[in-house]
């Protein structure tokens, strides 16, 4: 079969652009729907009351009511006395008032004399305590405009003013069309190359959360009729039409010719990053969109396309995101080509507003839940240098951004445990961590960008951990060291460590291919260290420059098999079931200006490190000593 390249470059607004005044034509389609049931829902018309409410004089209070004219005169000095059934009624809140009566008095205010008489010592107004008709909504009387999107309260409105039926935008219906021959149903086990199918589940979450009907069809293989067969049957059972994957250059990308062959592709390839390969097409009238298959290229184009689309069958617009300014964490490179969408963190250190990005593959699944904003990185710029002032959407509340503790530096896996204690028990504090190494920390510190910084610096000369750097690094800055571990780091290896390895002169004899830290790491100090002391040179160690930036990076990668040995520390073998062979112990510490260890959130955080249930945690994780956690060296 001959390969088809795609791939326009359009600018996103332009593609946009073509893509909806290619499907301007489409009227939404309206139902009538029972009140109680249309939250969420779009009115397709001006609601107007049927009723009154109150439809009858009512009582708003629990008394009696009474003739105001009959009261007129009482006073403490000159009580007057009325009679039940001659001068008054009794009447409990909402219950409607004959017309012989034009107040109510509360029954605080009454001296009850004898069964049938109460006197009373403050003259009634006319209408006192009476809810008159329409008092809340008049007949007739505008209750929702059209294209109101309902909530609960409008429920109650509508239904107090007699309005039981309703006609509202019919909830476009979404189908979604899994394709890749690799993909898998969740659940089963997986071999190589198997990939768990979770794109359409996402997709359907955000179809119903912006009020439209997902209608997921089952996965299909990479079969170019099979796909064209179920395009059609979710063309006749749908309004819109998604195909996820296929949507690229490769052999078994099928997604665009389908559609061609159906309808018309206005656009397929835009100049963005994620999701470049999108198909923007329609077959008879019928949006068809081609989505890219990496999870964060699906979400830029459900976000800023499909969401959009489904808004429009429901004659809304999706509300602009709130934006803020924030200065950039470090370097962002960019393509000259692209419009980028890059996900980042944010937080608040000292007054300035930190965006630090996170992780920029279009798989990273992971980069999308950490996410507190998106930066855009316009098309036509080569990158943003470290400090800018730019512009975030953000994801997340702002108020919980200000309660995030910023912590850039080395990373361990006791920071997460950390960070999860330190939100489950102060419901309003996150922490928020970046992984660049402890030099990296250093730096941020040195920036401003940071609250703390998690380091394990190793001094050549002296032997001692991370004091000397902060003296050299941070000379004019009063800071504090939070101790926290020691951390037994060594060599890790397959299960049954099939090279034998014992020590580090092994993998130099042995050839085995080494997996690294990167550089600036304290984990890749120690390595430079060790190896210096026992006279290896980098260049001996196959892969020395193989360099992954996290323990469990590591440690993955000697677990699939892609290195022989890898140095990290014990809890990430652990983890990944790898044997452990140890080469020392290692400080990991919390540096800290001293102006912010006094805040509300250091001391949370440090009320979390010296916790029981923290320790619990190390020890269950192994391979660390907490003797000294909590202490704290200024310096
Ligand atoms: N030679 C080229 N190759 C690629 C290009 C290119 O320009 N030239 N573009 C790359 C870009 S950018 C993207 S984005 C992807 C788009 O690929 P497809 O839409 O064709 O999707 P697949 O290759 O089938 O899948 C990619 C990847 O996505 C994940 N995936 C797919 N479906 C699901 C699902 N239902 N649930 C979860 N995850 C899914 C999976 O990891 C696939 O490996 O193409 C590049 N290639
Ligand atoms: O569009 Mo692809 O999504 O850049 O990764």
């Amino acid at each position: 079969m001959e390969q088809r390249m795609y791939l326009s470059n359009h600018e996103f607004d332009d593609a946009i652009d073509i893509f909806f005044k290619g499907i301007q034509n489409i009227n939404p389609r309206t139902e009538i729907v029972k009140t109680w049931e249309a939250w969420g829902r779009v009115t397709a018309e001006a609601l107007y009351a049927k009723i009154s409410s109150p439809h009858y004089n009512s009582s708003s209070m629990d008394g009696i009511a009474t003739l105001s004219s009959k009261t007129r005169g009482a006073s403490e000095k000159n009580h007057i006395i009325l009679e039940e059934g001659r001068d008054y009624i009794i009447v409990d809140t909402g219950d409607p008032i004959p017309s012989e009566y034009d107040c109510v008095i509360m029954v605080e205010d009454l001296i009850r004399i004898d069964e049938t008489h109460v006197a009373i010592y403050k003259s009634a107004s006319s209408y006192q305590n009476i809810r008159p008709i329409g008092e809340d909504i008049v007949e007739n009387q505008l209750i929702l405009p059209a294209n109101h999107k309902i909530r609960p309260v409008d429920i109650g409105a509508l239904m107090a003013g007699g309005v039981n039926d309703l006609k509202v935008y019919k909830r476009p219906e979404v189908g979604i069309i899994p394709t890749g021959t690799e993909l898998v149903e969740p659940g089963g086990s997986l071999k190589a190359g198997d990939i768990i199918e979770f794109n359409s589940r996402v997709f359907s979450a955000q179809i119903e959360e912006w009020g439209g009907k997902a209608k997921r069809y089952d996965i299909q293989k990479d079969v170019y009729e099979d796909i064209k067969s179920t395009v059609l049957r979710a063309w006749e059972e749908c309004d819109i039409i998604l195909i996820n994957a296929g949507s690229s250059a490769g052999r078994e990308d099928f997604s665009s010719r389908v559609i061609e062959e159906l309808g018309e592709v206005f656009v397929h390839g835009v100049s963005i990053k994620p999701g470049k390969p999108v198909i923007l097409g329609h077959i008879k009238g019928k949006p068809v969109i081609g989505i890219p298959g990496y999870p964060v290229s699906a979400y830029v184009i459900m976000e800023f396309i499909v969401k959009r689309l489904i808004y429009m069958y429901q004659r809304l617009k999706p509300e602009e995101a709130k934006r803020v300014r924030a200065v950039t964490s470090r370097r962002i490179m960019s393509s000259l080509k692209y419009l980028e969408f890059v996900r980042v963190k944010l937080g608040y250190v000292g007054r300035k507003l930190i965006a630090a990005p996170l992780s920029r593959g279009a798989g990273a699944t992971m980069s999308l839940v950490q996410a507190d904003g998106i930066l855009e990185i316009p098309q036509n710029t080569e990158g943003i240098e470290a400090g800018t002032e730019v512009e975030v959407k953000l994801l997340k509340d702002e108020g919980d951004i200000k309660n995030t503790i910023v912590c850039i530096g080395s990373h361990d896996p006791i920071m997460d445990i950390a960070g999860n204690l330190l939100h489950s028990e102060n419901r309003d504090m996150y922490l928020s961590s970046a992984h660049v190494g402890s030099m990296g920390g250093i730096m941020a510190l040195r920036n401003g960008e940071t609250h703390m910084a998690p380091i394990h610096l190793l001094d050549m000369e002296s032997g001692l951990y991370n004091v000397s750097y902060l003296k050299k690094y941070l000379p004019n800055r009063k800071m504090a060291l939070i101790k926290c571990v020691k951390r037994i780091q060594g060599l890790m290896v397959k299960k049954g460590n099939p090279l034998n390895i014992k020590a580090m002169e092994d993998i130099v004899e042995k050839r085995a291919r080494f997996v690294n830290r990167q550089r600036g790491s304290g984990t890749r100090l120690l390595m430079d260290y060790i190896i210096k002391k026992k006279g290896i040179m980098p260049e001996a160690i196959n892969g020395y420059d193989r360099e992954e930036f996290t323990h469990l990076g590591v440690a993955a990668a000697v677990e699939a098999g892609d290195a022989d040995v890898g140095i990290g520390i014990y809890s990430a073998a652990a983890m990944m079931g790898l044997e452990f062979i140890p080469i020392g112990s290692e400080e990991y510490d919390i540096a800290v200006p001293l102006e912010y260890l006094e805040t509300e959130m250091i001391k949370n955080f440090i009320k979390v490190i010296t916790s029981d249930e923290f320790k619990k945690e190390l020890d269950r994780l192994g391979g660390y000593d907490y003797s000294h956690i909590g202490k704290i060296v200024l310096i």
